[in-house]
């Protein structure tokens, strides 16, 4: 076993997008860096999660908006074997070396092997050859691991082989029969997708009583109308009690409370993500972990000088987008830190993420949302006033499609009359989604957004139709 001695100003262990971002930021600032990932440049998200499940997605997408177009028929049915190859393209083949040569060109010290905290500002790296590179750093260290699917604690899961997002975004032959354990994001879209690929009988069991908990309610309900019409079965308020698989294979059967029983191919387990700090030795730096590495908003970890968290690591928001926002705060307060520089710009605190960050799913019907639910608003204090508007009525959408099914809604704070919050549910509806994110970030006034016009006739049309039914 080899060992090695390298300094830099700040050492980030994980290469996705939130390390890389850091990266970015720390050495366009002057400083030296160093990125330790142990699996594939661009993480999760670029090979795994947010770009293949967006591939798989988009022609299911297409198929439901054209047959929704009078005079406009498919040629034929969806092409599985291009699909999936052109979901390999959009995953370069697990090639990763653009996103590794991004890294380097920055110019930035990408060393290979899995990393943990060895003390004081050091970071150890165990390369896959066995080799040991301790890596001290100056000013820094960014933890960007990521998170890790949960497993819930279900007799016979584990030994019944069952698939996470990886096995799902990653499929090679589309389970004929798939059951999905779950109601969120992961769930929603992957049944769906995997449903318009080929999955002729595909259960969802729901643990609650509604799709997407998070969201607004009416989201989760034009949802579960759309995957159901499709041929889904979606089961709310189910209790899984037991997973059975005969060790040589063969089909799985997932038992429930009040005995019933569904029997599938794959068992897609969806039942959301955990921080990924196995290994970190975070216990041994005096670091309570309460679940995720919690950061102050410079995202430094409270009572360190040197250790921030970015991205699903931190649990403040698992979005691609919210990772690499943090992230530039990040890289930039380090930058500000190291220089001596003032360090308490608004541009290096992180505003955003507690307000309720902007998030989009790509199912059909798209369900996006930014700021507080109403629920949310409520409970946070604020003086609630809500509207909603059938987005079928605007007419910019109504000629999107036959039969367009959409609804918005906006959370106002009544005592400064501003938008809390705005969630649209509805056939591409994801573009509308940056004007609500400035509106509500910006806190535009809503007697000031009435100026805002929107063309004729857009789907963004909708926003008239919020203010006026607002009473503007
Ligand atoms: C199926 C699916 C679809 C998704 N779709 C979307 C979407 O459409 N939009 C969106 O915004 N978000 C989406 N997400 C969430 C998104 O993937 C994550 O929020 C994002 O990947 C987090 O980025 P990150 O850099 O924090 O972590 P990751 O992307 O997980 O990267 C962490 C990296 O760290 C490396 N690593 C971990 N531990 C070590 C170690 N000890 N040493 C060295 N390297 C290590 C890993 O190998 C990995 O490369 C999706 C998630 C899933 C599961
Ligand atoms: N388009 C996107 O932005 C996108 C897409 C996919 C994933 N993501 C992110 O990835 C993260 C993980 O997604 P996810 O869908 O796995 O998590 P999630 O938190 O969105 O949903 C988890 C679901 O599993 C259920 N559940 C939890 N434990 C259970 C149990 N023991 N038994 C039965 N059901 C159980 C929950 O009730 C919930 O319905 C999310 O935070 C999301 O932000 C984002």
């Amino acid at each position: 076993m080899t060992e090695q001695n390298t300094e830099v100003d700040v050492v980030v262990i994980g290469g996705g997008p939130a390390g890389e971002n850091v990266a970015g930021r720390v050495v366009r600032g002057g400083l030296s860096c160093a990125v330790v990932e142990d699996h594939l440049a661009g993480g999760e998200c670029s090979y795994y999660a947010c770009i293949p499940s967006k591939a798989l997605l988009r022609p299911m997408e297409l198929a439901a908006e054209v047959s929704r177009v009078r005079g406009l028929e498919l040629a034929g049915p969806i092409d599985v074997p291009a699909v999936l190859a052109a979901r390999d393209r959009a995953v370069a083949h697990l090639d990763d070396s653009g996103q590794a040569d991004w890294i380097i060109g920055l110019p930035a010290l990408l060393v290979r092997g899995r990393g943990r905290l060895a003390g004081d500002r050091l970071v150890e790296v165990t390369t896959h050859d066995g080799a040991v590179t301790r890596l001290r750093a100056r000013h820094a260290v960014v933890l960007a691991t990521g998170s890790v699917p949960v497993v819930p604690d279900v007799p016979g899961l584990a030994a019944a082989r069952p698939w996470f997002s990886r096995n799902a975004t990653s499929v090679r032959a589309v389970p004929s029969r798939l059951v999905v354990l779950g109601g969120g994001v992961v769930a929603c879209e992957m049944a769906q997708a995997l449903h318009a690929l080929g999955a002729t009988e595909t259960t969802m069991l729901v643990r609650g009583d509604r799709l997407l908990g998070r969201m607004e309610p009416f989201a989760g309900e034009l949802l579960a109308d759309s995957l159901r019409a499709a041929g889904i079965d979606v089961r709310m308020g189910t209790k899984v009690t037991g997973v059975e698989r005969a060790a040589d294979g063969g089909p799985v059967t997932v038992l429930l409370a009040g005995g019933d029983q569904v029997e599938a191919d794959e068992l897609l387990v969806a039942t959301g993500r955990r921080p990924a700090t196995d290994g970190l030795q975070l216990d041994e730096l005096g670091l309570e972990l309460n679940g995720a590495v919690q950061v102050d908003d410079s995202m430094r970890v409270p009572g360190s000088g040197w250790l921030y968290a970015v991205g699903d690591v931190n649990g403040r928001n698992l979005l691609t987008h919210m990772g690499k926002y943090q992230a530039r705060v990040c890289g930039d307060v380090i930058v500000a830190r190291a220089h001596g520089r003032p360090d308490d710009a608004l541009s290096l605190r992180d505003s955003a993420d507690g307000r309720g960050a902007p998030q989009v799913v790509f199912t059909d019907p798209q369900v996006c949302a930014v700021g507080r639910t109403e629920e949310a608003a409520r409970a946070d204090g604020f003086e609630v006033r809500v509207v909603e508007y059938d987005m079928g009525r605007v007419a910019g959408a109504s000629l999107q499609g036959e039969r367009y099914q959409g609804r918005a809604k906006a959370v106002v704070d009544e005592r400064r009359r501003v938008l809390l919050g705005v969630t649209f549910a509805g056939p591409a509806v994801a573009e509308l989604l940056h004007a609500a994110t400035i509106a509500v970030t910006a806190e535009v006034p809503l007697e000031t957004l009435w100026h805002a016009v929107p063309a004729f006739p857009a789907v963004s049309e909708i926003w008239l139709r919020l203010l006026e039914e607002y009473g503007l």
